[in-house]
């Protein structure tokens, strides 16, 4: 990519697509196409196509999706997979059509089978069955990952794909219904502590293991794939460390400050026991994350209290 090369950022505003045009700010790209899905939806075909024809993109991060967690994703499946399908087809679709010079696109590394030995490597795609609670979500992104390949193969399209794990940071999503695990709790231990409520409630029994990676390192690795990376195989995206999330817990209690109890409820669903991602290729190609979970913990529940309306 050059400085001056034009890269769309299709989910701009979210947790990864935000962190991403922060890294690209940092590094003096500014010939950036932002558009909020009230200009594009991106599940609307004939949109895209006018989109991508009027601007004509150069480069592509594909961080637009409907994304939830567990709860969200076990409650939407319909919506989840229509959605993401959609985005998925239109945006990859536009980007063959009008000549775009290259394309990251963002799955997931839920994409694996639940009873996938760990670490996970991206030649177990599609060796078992998989997780329940997000198959709608990880049957759209597996069909993501086909639509990428297949378009290199038959057309010669340089897209790429990249799995991360799961991720938080600034500007994450806080509801309390629709978000991942950190999130979700660093606001219920600030508003337990604040309001001097006894305990906070933890969903599932505890036990489940988690990677997470801080958004500013994912962005990190989007912009060194697109700078690096051609292969047709997709490519994980982790941290390495896994945490229970019992532990995940006690430590975003201890971040926060709060001193009353855990509850655990496990009526709520625990997911998958393990997707720890297997990230030698990564490694082998020279990159590193940066940011330890205490750290990034910390910086995220300061951005919350900052800024969380
Ligand atoms: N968060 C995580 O833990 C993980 C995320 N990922 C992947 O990273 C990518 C980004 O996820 P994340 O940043 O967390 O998600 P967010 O929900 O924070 O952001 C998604 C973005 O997509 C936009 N969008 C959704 N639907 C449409 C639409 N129909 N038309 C136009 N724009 C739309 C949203 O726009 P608006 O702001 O208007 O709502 C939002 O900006 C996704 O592909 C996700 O699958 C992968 C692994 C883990
Ligand atoms: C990111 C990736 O992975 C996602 O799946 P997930 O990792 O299961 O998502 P999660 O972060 O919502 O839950 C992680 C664990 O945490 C427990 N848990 C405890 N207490 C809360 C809680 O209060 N909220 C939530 N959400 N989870 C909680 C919860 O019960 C579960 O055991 C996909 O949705 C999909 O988005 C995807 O691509």
């Amino acid at each position: 990519m050059e400085k001056s090369s034009k890269i769309y950022v299709a989910g701009h505003r979210g947790l990864v697509g935000s962190a991403i045009v922060r890294r690209l700010l940092k590094e003096n790209y500014t010939n950036l196409i932002l558009k909020g899905r009230e200009e594009v939806d991106l599940t609307r075909q004939e949109e895209v196509e006018r989109f991508f024809e009027e601007h004509r993109p150069e480069y592509v991060f594909l961080a637009a999706a409907r994304v939830g967690g567990i709860y969200a994703n076990n409650t939407y499946p319909a919506e989840f997979i229509y959605q993401n399908l959609m985005i998925e087809c239109n945006v990859i679709h536009s980007a063959y059509k009008f000549g775009v010079k290259k394309l990251l696109f963002l799955g997931s590394s839920c994409i694996y089978p639940r009873d996938c030995p760990q670490p996970m490597k991206e030649e177990y795609l599609l060796s078992g069955y998989l997780e329940q609670t997000n198959e709608a979500y990880a049957v759209a992104k597996i069909a993501g990952l086909k639509l990428c390949q297949f378009y290199k193969r038959q057309y010669g399209a340089n897209f790429i794909s990249c799995m991360p794990t799961n991720l938080y940071g600034i500007n994450d999503n806080f509801d309390l219904n629709t978000s991942h695990v950190i999130p979700a709790l660093i606001r219920k231990f600030h508003e337990a502590k604040i309001n001097n409520y006894p305990y906070v409630e933890v969903w599932g029994t505890g036990k489940p293991l988690r990677e997470f990676l801080y958004v500013d390192d994912l962005a990190d690795a989007c912009v060194f794939l697109m700078e690096n990376y051609d292969d047709e195989l997709w490519i994980n995206v982790g941290s390495g460390e896994e945490i229970s999330i019992a532990e995940l817990a006690e430590l975003i209690k201890k971040v926060v400050g709060y001193k009353g109890e855990i509850v655990f409820n496990s009526k709520m669903p625990d997911g998958t026991p393990r997707k720890l991602l297997d990230t030698t290729r990564l490694k082998n190609l020279g990159w590193q994350r940066k940011v330890g979970l205490e750290e990034g913990l910390r910086m995220t529940y300061k951005w919350f209290i900052d800024n969380y309306k």
